[in-house]
């Protein structure tokens, strides 16, 4: 094909050169641009998601990051009540305006297109899931979105598989209670995302103890908090804990969420901003953005902040093999990596190093870094290379041994013997 860009990974075409599936990632609306999207997800309903999901929104926005919330539970949607949201959303020739709040959050929930809040959505599962894709597609959210959370529905099903294949989602939060922490349930969720290869990014314990107003003593109503066991099972870093507050099931009521002061979630926002400022590593040749990561001897690093270039530096990879690679990009403060071609066992170390990888993308280096920033590119997160796939190219102990050379110029040639971190 004339216009072949080779990034199989979201072309549609019927090629018969195609070397990866095709990406199921659905395009923003034209006047949308969002630096970082953040799934909010829940193994069940009604732990408290809406409300992280509300008050972490309070805080990027009052710390000046022009922020949105997408409410991806369309059959339970809860944000348009927690802001005091009445207003209809409106519909332009170029999309669906965004319905903001006091503080000039912006939203879009099912409940502001409806006629009457209190009308069921009886839709069968892929319609839900269609109206959520649409809710990226066809909102304006407009071209400077620093943060957008998504309120996921609860659970591991069918809408929240689509989530996160059609949204390009940078990373998860997960809301639990205690009880959920003793059920696994939590297990879930965390397994999902790294089946989805999406770095979870932290874990907040609500209703996690009750402090008494008249003597001050904090109690664990649901039992002892297993928070930081839990996160260290599963390799998480960021733990918060919410407490059982009524002034905050006032608030949500009232519909003056915004008005909610409190610590419990400023470390988790120190984190996401941390997303906007974090580096971004591009395997590079030439000024180009090298096409196969996994033969990559050089990267870019370009140091980020608050979604700018403000500086870059060229690096070797003084180390081989998927995990080492990740460890060492991690190291060096990556919480990014855009490349071209990309395989799953890349793309699974890399995101267990907290990395997320925007993969699919060909060109000049800084200008791609760029667009990427600004949220003009469509990515994926999936494999865009299908080499490392294959069973062949694994040794019996799962070992990497497809006869390339490595990153540091290393080869296993084909024997198995390496163990994937040639030097
Ligand atoms: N820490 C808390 N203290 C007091 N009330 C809380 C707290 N967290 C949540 N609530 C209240 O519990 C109820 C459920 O919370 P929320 O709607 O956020 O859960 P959810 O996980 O989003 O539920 P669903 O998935 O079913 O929509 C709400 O009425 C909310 O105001």
């Amino acid at each position: 094909m004339s216009d072949c860009t080779n990034n199989c990974g979201s072309c549609s075409a019927d090629c018969k050169d195609r070397t990866a599936p095709e990406s199921f990632l659905e395009e923003s609306n034209s006047l949308s641009q969002v630096k970082k999207v953040i799934g909010i997800v829940s193994g069940k309903g009604g732990v408290g998601k809406s409300m992280v999901t509300s008050l972490l929104a309070v805080l990027m926005n009052r710390r000046n990051y022009v922020t949105a919330i997408l409410d991806a539970d369309i059959t339970g949607p809860s944000i348009p009540k927690a802001f005091g949201l009445q207003e209809k959303a409106l519909g332009t020739e170029a999309g669906i305006l965004t319905v903001d709040t006091d503080s000039g959050i912006r939203t879009m929930s099912i409940n502001s297109l409806l006629e009457e809040d209190s009308d069921p959505v009886v839709w069968r599962g892929p319609i839900i899931a269609g109206t959520v894709k649409q809710f990226w597609s066809d909102v304006i959210w407009g071209d400077d979105v620093d943060f957008m959370f998504i309120d996921m529905p609860p659970g591991t099903g069918d809408v929240p598989l689509t989530v996160f294949q059609s949204l390009p989602v940078d990373g998860i939060v997960i809301v639990t209670s205690p009880q959920e922490l003793v059920s696994m349930i939590v297990g879930k969720a965390v397994k999902m995302a790294q089946l989805m290869n999406i770095p979870i990014l932290g874990i907040v314990e609500n209703m996690s103890y009750f402090v008494c107003p008249d003597c001050g003593q904090s109690h664990a109503i649901f039992g002892e908090s297993r928070i930081q066991q839990v996160a260290e099972e599963y390799g998480i870093d960021q733990v918060a804990r919410l407490p059982i507050q009524p002034q905050l099931a006032s608030a949500v009521d009232r519909g003056a969420i915004e008005s909610v002061e409190g610590p419990w979630l400023d470390e988790l926002a120190d984190l996401l901003e941390g997303l906007l400022n974090a580096k971004v590593a591009v395997p590079y040749e030439d000024g180009q953005i090298f096409q196969h990561f996994g033969h990559a001897k050089q990267f870019q690093l370009f140091d980020i902040q608050r979604g700018e270039i403000k500086s870059s530096e060229l690096i070797t990879a003084d180390c081989g093999g998927h995990g080492a690679l990740a460890e060492f990009l991690a190291h060096q403060g990556v919480r990014t990596v855009l490349c071209g071609g990309i395989g799953d066992g890349a793309i699974q170390a890399l995101a267990g190093s907290g990395i997320t990888v925007a993969a699919g993308v060909a060109g000049p280096s800084q200008e791609q870094v760029e667009l990427y920033l600004k949220g003009a590119l469509t990515v994926s997160n999936q494999p865009t290379c299908d080499r490392h796939n294959q069973k062949e190219h694994q040794s019996a102990q799962g070992e990497h041994q497809c006869g390339h050379e490595h990153a540091t110029g290393g080869s296993c040639g084909g024997q198995g013997s390496c163990g994937g971190s040639c030097h």
